[in-house]
C-alpha cells in the first residue's frame, strides 16, 4: 500500500533536528578525516527521532531549529567553474556536440511569491533535456583525469550545517531515472532529518573490469551518466576515476579517493561565517539490494565494511523486495555502525531496473520515460545493449 494513503502517515519533515556530533573543523593534512556519525538514533535503527530540543542550539550560538535551506549550487556564481559552455576533454569524439549557447540556470520560478513551505526548489525543476548546452566531459584516459568540481559548492549556504557529499557506486548500465531519483530522495532525507548540507552528488561508475553481465564499456557508461547529469540535473556530477582504473577498485577505496580529493587536497568546504574550512562528510548512496549483498559471504571484506560504514556512512534507498530494516538488525557490522546509516523510504515506489531496460532494448521495446532522452539517443547511436536486434525508434535520429 502507498504509505502516504495511511491515515496515520507522518511526513518525514516532522522528524528533523537530528544533531550530528560536531566534526573537526580543521582538516588534517595527511590522514583521512575522523568519522562523525549521522545521528544518535537511540533505540531506533533507521527511523531517527527528534534529538532533544537543546540541540537546536548550535555551536555559534544561533538557534537554527526552523531553518530549512536548500543546499546545492543554484547559480553560476555558486559554482567553482561552469560546465555549460566548455568541453573539458575535446579528445573524446564519441558524440557530436551541439553548438554551445549561454544557459541561465536561474529561472523565472525563483520570482514566484510562494509560501516557503511549498516553494519548489530551483534545483528540482531542472529540465535541461533539450537545452543544447555543452556537457562536462570526463577524461577517457587516467593520465588526463581531473576530479570534477564544476558543481561542487565552494561554501555552505547555511553555516550552521555540516557539508556532505553523496557518492553512488554502481554499474549504471545504463543510468535510469531511478538512479537519478535516488539522489533527490537522499537530498530530501538529508535536509529534513539531519544537520548536514549536501554540497555535491557524484556517480562513480564501476570499471569494465567488474565482471557483471550486461556491463557496457566504462567509457559509454560514464558518458551516459554525464548526459543524464548535465541534461536533467543542476547538481549531480560523474567521476570517472574508478572507471579508469586498470583493475577493479573496491568501494572502500573509491570513498577514500573522494575523501582525498575533497578533504585532503581541497581542505573541505568553506564556512562563510568563520572563513574556516570544514571537513566534508562523504556517504555512499546505495539501494537495498546492494546493502543486502553486504551480508552475502565472500562479496565484501569485513574490514571494508567497517571502513565504509564507520568512517564514511551509508544512505540506503529501500528497494522493493528487500527488507533493509530487518537486514540492518541482523547484520553485526551494519548494526554496529547503525548511527552512520540512514534508510530512505521511497514514498513513490520506483523500481526501474537497468537489467530490464537492457532486455527491453534487445526486444525492440520502448524505453522512453524510463531514462533520459539523451541517454536513449546515446544508446541508439552507439548500438548498445541490443545485440544486433533493431532498437524501436522511440526518439528522433538526431544525435546529441
Ligand atoms: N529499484 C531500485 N531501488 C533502489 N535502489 C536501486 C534500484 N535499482 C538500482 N538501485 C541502486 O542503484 C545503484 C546502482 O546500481 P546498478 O547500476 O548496479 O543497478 P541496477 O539498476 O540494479 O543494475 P542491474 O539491473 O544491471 O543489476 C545500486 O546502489 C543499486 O542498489
Ligand atoms: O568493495 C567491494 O568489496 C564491493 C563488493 C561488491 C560490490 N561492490 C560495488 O557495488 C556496486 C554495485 O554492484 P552490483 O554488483 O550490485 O552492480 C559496484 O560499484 C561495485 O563496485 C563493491
Amino acid at each position: 500500500m502507498d504509505p502516504t494513503n495511511d491515515p496515520n502517515f507522518t511526513p518525514p519533515s516532522l522528524a528533523r533536528n537530528i544533531e550530528p556530533p560536531a566534526p573537526p573543523s580543521r582538516i588534517p593534512n595527511h590522514i583521512p578525516i575522523q568519522p562523525f556519525v549521522l545521528a544518535d538514533l537511540g533505540n531506533a535503527v533507521d527511523a531517527p527521532t527528534s534529538h532533544p530540543s537543546k540541540n537546536s542550539k548550535i555551536e555559534d550560538g544561533k538557534n537554527n531549529s526552523d531553518n530549512y535551506h536548500s543546499k546545492i549550487p543554484r547559480k553560476h556564481g555558486d559554482l567553482s567553474n561552469s560546465s555549460s559552455d566548455e568541453e573539458v576533454n575535446t579528445t573524446n569524439s564519441d558524440i557530436q556536440q551541439p553548438p554551445s549557447v549561454n544557459v541561465t540556470r536561474t529561472n523565472s520560478h525563483n520570482n514566484l511569491v510562494l509560501p516557503p513551505t511549498i516553494q519548489v526548489r530551483s534545483s528540482q525543476i531542472a529540465d535541461l533535456e533539450e537545452v543544447p548546452h555543452g556537457i562536462q566531459r570526463q577524461a577517457v584516459k587516467l593520465e588526463d583525469y581531473h576530479f570534477p568540481t564544476h558543481r561542487l559548492a565552494t561554501s555552505l549556504s547555511d553555516d550552521t550545517k555540516y557539508p556532505l557529499v553523496i557518492v553512488a557506486c554502481g554499474s549504471f548500465s545504463p543510468i535510469t531515472y531511478l538512479h537519478l531519483r535516488m539522489f533527490e530522495m537522499a537530498l530530501d532525507a538529508i535536509s529534513e532529518q539531519t544537520k548536514f548540507e549536501v554540497v555535491a552528488g557524484y556517480y562513480s561508475p564501476v570499471s569494465s573490469n567488474y565482471k557483471k553481465q550486461g556491463l557496457a564499456p566504462a567509457r559509454h557508461r560514464v558518458r551516459m551518466c554525464e548526459l543524464a547529469c548535465e541534461r536533467t540535473s543542476s547538481w549531480l556530477m560523474v567521476d570517472a576515476w574508478e572507471s579508469l582504473q586498470p583493475k577493479y577498485t573496491r568501494t572502500a577505496l573509491v570513498l577514500d579517493h573522494f575523501n582525498e580529493e575533497i578533504n585532503i587536497k581541497r581542505g573541505g568546504i568553506v564556512n562563510k561565517l568563520t572563513g574556516e574550512k570544514r571537513a566534508c562528510k562523504i556517504m555512499l548512496l546505495a539501494g537495498g539490494d546492494l546493502i543486502e549483498s553486504m551480508g552475502e559471504p565472500d562479496v565484501w571484506e569485513d574490514q571494508d565494511l567497517h571502513h565504509i560504514l564507520g568512517r564514511y556512512g551509508c544512505l540506503i534507498v529501500e528497494r522493493t523486495g528487500s527488507d533493509v530494516r530487518s537486514f540492518l538488525l541482523s547484520h553485526d557490522i551494519m548494526y554496529e555502525h547503525r548511527r552512520n546509516v540512514l534508510v530512505i523510504k521511497q514514498l513513490i515506489y520506483n523500481d526501474i531496473s537497468s537489467t530490464k531496460i537492457r532486455l527491453f532494448i534487445r526486444r525492440g521495446m520502448s524505453v522512453q520515460y524510463l531514462l533520459p532522452n539523451s541517454v536513449i539517443r546515446y544508446i541508439q547511436q552507439h548500438k548498445l545493449y541490443y545485440d544486433s536486434e533493431p532498437v524501436k525508434q522511440v526518439m528522433s535520429d538526431k544525435a546529441d
